[in-house]
């Protein structure tokens, strides 16, 4: 017999871009939208179009350009919100408009400050007039776990009844445990006498570390989509995390009678994608996608899994696409190997692409043993996914100690001319930031700063992610180096490229 399909309803870009200190600008989301359809999620969440123009737009160029999923777009319930939502998705091949409005006693009172009926009433007209638009439209009543049933079997029967095609029951604030979600969504089940109208889905949220376990228990009693984000990002602790999600249902399928379409090789590249673009480090022990998620630490589980590799592993890696390496790449390596590497890691380079990346690679090589897969995919982050470079880093020089006061020297190009302007600091970090300022001029406050090893070791390679303010937007800069200075250097000056580039130079406020 043929397992039930699950649909994967993917919100990285709407509610996972919620998570506090994330801003993609239009090309990041549109990179991101792009490989997710190679990853084959049904749906995509793109945004929420009334947010602002950037969000609008941003949803329109997904719309228009990757094809696959069905795009959907939010809208509160309110006649305007789901126009934009419209006018944001209707270019789509197969587009969804999403709305939502809560549906909990609590979110009632105090949030929307409404009764019962007009709740009601409200959910009906909403989704109608969505329905004038399109047949895919999607109802949420959020905070739904924590509703009075009775009413939210008469609020979601009546969004049915006047169109809804997938109603989704989110368990807004993570509240429900896996027992009593899955009995929750049966009981929907079952009182909801037009349930089999629509596709029943789940959007569970991670506060108490359940959103997999919860969507999995809602599964198992009748849901048939679950929301996701890839590395389970979204408001405060998060998403369902879709390669857990995934992944669960694919290794456990002699237990889960369900199947997704996922590309599940796709989801390692998916991950580092979302990760590099987000500027959110994924945790080290984290399931599925985490540094350690397939290392083996102990002299006990080392030789089982030398033994027999399913002693210790209850997934291949090779199965997220993680892809396990022979070979050595080093100084000696030519075009060859790398690019065949490349391909190896799924990364698809033209001529041009290949050889910015060779060349970056063979300078890299010169100063490090041994080049890793994560150096790879660190090279290809930074050579092949860029942005025009109004400034360039062209040399710096440091002067610290712990007698000393912190100094930086930094040569940036703007343009054609070369800029050197030198500035003390309470560390090395800050003299070099604030000398890059005194080049750019521009009204920006650092807001974040990461630093952590992409590979182990002396000669590892730094990661630095920085996050700048200017005007009420975050800006996300990524630099790397041997030279932890360097590549901090190279993160600021990144972060201000895509600053530059969103704001165009004419609108930009300069420090006078
Ligand atoms: C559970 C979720 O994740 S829902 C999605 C949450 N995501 C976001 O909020 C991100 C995007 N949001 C935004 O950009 C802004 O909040 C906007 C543009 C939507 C609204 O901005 P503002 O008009 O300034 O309102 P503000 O955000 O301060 O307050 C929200 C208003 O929406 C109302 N509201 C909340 N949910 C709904 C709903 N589903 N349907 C209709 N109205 C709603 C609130 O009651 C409040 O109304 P009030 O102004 O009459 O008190
Ligand atoms: C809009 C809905 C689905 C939501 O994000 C939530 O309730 O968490």
């Amino acid at each position: 017999m043929v397992s039930k399909r699950v649909y994967i309803f993917d919100t990285t870009l709407r509610d996972g871009e919620q998570s506090p200190g994330v801003s993609l600008n239009i090309n990041e989301k549109l990179e991101i939208a792009t490989q997710l359809a190679r990853l084959g999620v049904d749906i995509i969440e793109a945004g929420f179009p009334i947010a602002s123009e950037g969000d609008f737009q941003a949803v329109r160029t997904i719309a228009e350009n990757v094809e696959g999923p069905t795009i959907a777009a939010l809208a509160r319930i309110d006649p305007q919100d789901i126009d934009r939502a419209w006018e944001a998705v209707k270019v789509a091949k197969k587009p969804r408009i999403h709305t939502f409005i809560a549906t909990s006693d609590i979110h009632m009172k105090y949030k929307l400050q409404l009764p019962r009926e007009t709740v009601l009433e409200l959910a009906v007209k909403g989704v109608k007039h969505a329905r004038q638009y399109t047949d895919d439209v999607e109802f949420s009543p959020e905070d739904a776990s924590r509703s009075d049933l009775d009413f939210l079997c008469q609020v979601v029967e009546a969004a049915i009844d006047a169109g809804a095609t997938t109603v989704n029951i989110p368990d807004t604030v993570g509240y429900a445990t896996p027992e009593e979600f899955g009995q929750f969504i049966a009981a929907i089940r079952r009182k909801v006498s037009n349930i089999d109208r629509t596709i029943l889905s789940v959007h569970c949220h991670n506060d108490l570390g359940l959103a997999v376990a919860n969507s999995l228990a809602a599964i198992a009693n009748g849901a048939q989509q679950v929301e996701c984000a890839v590395n389970g990002i979204g408001e405060r602790a998060g998403n369902t995390a879709l390669e857990e999600m995934v992944m669960a249902l694919y290794t456990r399928k002699d237990f889960y009678d369900y199947h997704t379409e996922i590309n599940t090789k796709e989801i390692y590249r998916t991950s580092k994608q979302v990760s590099s673009l987000t500027g959110m480090s994924i945790q080290s022990n984290k399931a599925i996608v985490g540094r350690n998620a397939f290392a083996h630490e102990s002299g006990i589980h080392q030789d089982g899994v030398l033994k027999e590799r399913t002693t210790y592993e209850i997934m291949n890696p090779e199965m997220i696409g993680l892809v396990q390496n022979n070979i050595v790449l080093g100084k000696h390596s030519g075009r060859h190997a790398f690019r065949q590497r490349l391909e190896e890691l799924g990364f698809e380079v033209d001529k041009t692409e290949l050889d910015k990346a060779f060349t970056r690679f063979k300078s890299m090589a010169d100063r490090k043993k041994e080049i890793s897969d994560k150096d790879i995919e660190a090279i290809v982050e930074a050579e092949i996914r860029r942005i025009p470079e109004k400034f360039q880093l062209e040399h710096m020089h440091i002067s610290s100690g712990n007698r000393i006061v912190p100094t930086a020297t930094v040569g940036i190009t703007d343009g054609e001319t070369l800029i050197e302007e030198a500035a003390c600091g309470e560390g090395p970090v800050d003299a070099v930031f604030k000398a890059i300022d005194k080049v750019t001029n521009i009204k920006v406050s650092l807001m974040y700063y990461n630093l952590s090893a992409v590979t182990g070791g002396k000669d590892a390679i730094g990661e630095v992610t920085a996050k700048l303010k200017y005007a009420d937007q975050v800006y996300i800069g990524r630099g790397i180096s041997t030279d932890i200075i360097e590549a901090s250097a190279k993160a600021y000056i990144n972060a201000l490229n895509k600053l530059v580039f969103e704001v165009g130079e004419d609108d930009l406020q300069r420090i006078v």
